[in-house]
């Protein structure tokens, strides 16, 4: 047989691969609806009964996180399992979105980290709405008019986001899941800007701080200036020759910008994370993190006295930040966040612990950890 003739032979297999493949998705989709139907069904039931039907919760995201660590778990290549669960996360949010559309508040504009964040947790099915401030996206979600919302919360190399855990203060949203995304900066100017017309940097205050060695050692005269977002950066980099923003690929693609400068920034490790917010606690997936404020008296060995329970409990602590307790003067609040799910019998006996020595407790939820 001819090169032709094999390359003939291999793309007819190829196309009888892709109609089976397309056949089984659609079958796939199909048991999605069904599913559809038993929840809307269990909802009309409870109804009957006289009971409160509550809202329908179509997103379960305890199932997708189990579907994709399974995927994870089995994949034989020669395609990384990683690449292989992203083909499966679009394939869920389509079905998802046959069930129901989902509105998922971001902290925009377009083209920020938290943006990309929102369709790798959520897939493209679901529609992102760009809000301007982390406020804002808490009082979508509140409202009604979004089902989730998507909010930074720490940086690898930056710390936390003070803002995000003081909102969780005042909110009685929950977090439903947890976003990781590897951040990597370019510095970006508006098409044929030479680099000697750049006379101002401005990207969002954390991103600056991610890139100073490089911009100290690269830019030293140059003025940097902090602004809302990275988003915001490129946009205003689009729009005027002498400016240049410090921000992502997808802030570069969507302001159509040339990179001067690629991954700037200080640590290639440069990770941030950020936590999904939604009104309904999420069920156990078996791999499970929870969150909690605390706060105690203020009293030697106060922490000490918080976090001993978890040790005895034999229960991991994955983070644990101070915050001002915007009450009374001098006194802290404490977000922690441990593995396990507040349904777990130990977790629960920890949490009636705490509950007897603190002077404010409240769980934030539990949420399956990150897969991908
Ligand atoms: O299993 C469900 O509850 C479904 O709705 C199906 C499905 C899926 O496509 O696998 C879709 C959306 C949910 O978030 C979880 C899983």
């Amino acid at each position: 047989m001819s090169d032709e003739q094999d390359l003939g032979a291999v793309r007819e297999e190829i196309d009888g691969i892709d109609r089976e493949i397309q056949t089984l998705i659609n079958r796939r989709a199909r048991c999605a609806q069904q599913v559809a139907e038993i929840k809307l069904g269990e909802q009309h039931a409870a109804r009957e009964r006289g009971e409160d039907p509550g809202e329908v919760v179509f997103y379960r995201p305890e199932r997708e996180a189990q579907v994709l660590a399974r995927i994870v778990e089995r994949n034989e290549g020669p395609l990384p399992a990683e690449n292989v669960a992203y083909i499966f996360r679009e394939l869920m949010s389509a079905c998802l979105a046959l069930e129901q559309p989902l509105r998922v508040a971001y902290l925009g504009p377009e083209g920020t980290f938290t943006q990309a964040a929102a369709l790798k947790h959520f897939g493209h099915g679901a529609v992102c709405v760009s809000q301007a401030t982390i406020d804002g996206v808490f009082t979508q979600v509140e409202s009604g008019a979004c089902n989730y919302g998507v909010v930074p919360v720490e940086n690898s190399t930056e710390g936390m986001v003070s803002h995000t855990l003081d909102s969780f203060l005042d909110s009685p949203l929950c977090i439903a899941g947890e976003v990781e995304l590897r951040i990597t900066h370019h510095l970006l100017v508006a098409p044929g800007t030479e680099p000697a017309a750049v006379t101002r940097i401005c990207a969002h205050q954390q991103a600056l701080a991610q890139c100073r060695n490089w911009l100290d050692a690269h830019w030293p005269q140059v003025e940097r200036e902090a602004v809302s977002s990275n988003g915001e950066a490129a946009r205003l980099a689009a729009g005027e020759g002498g400016v240049a923003a410090v921000a992502g690929d997808m802030a570069a693609e969507q302001y159509n910008l040339e990179r001067i400068a690629e991954h700037i920034e200080d640590r290639r490790d440069n990770t941030t994370r950020f936590l999904v917010i939604g009104r309904q606690e999420v069920a156990p997936s078996g791999r499970d993190k929870t969150s909690i404020i605390v706060s105690s008296r203020n009293k030697p060995g106060a922490l000490f006295a918080l976090l001993d329970p978890f040790r005895r409990g034999g229960v991991s602590l994955t983070r644990i930040d101070t915050r001002p307790s915007r009450t009374e003067k001098w006194a802290y609040v404490f977000f922690i966040e441990f593995e396990g799910h507040l349904q777990d019998e130990n977790v629960a006996a920890i949490l009636r612990e705490l509950e007897e020595q603190s002077i404010l407790l409240k769980p934030l939820g539990s949420y399956p950890r990150a897969v991908l």
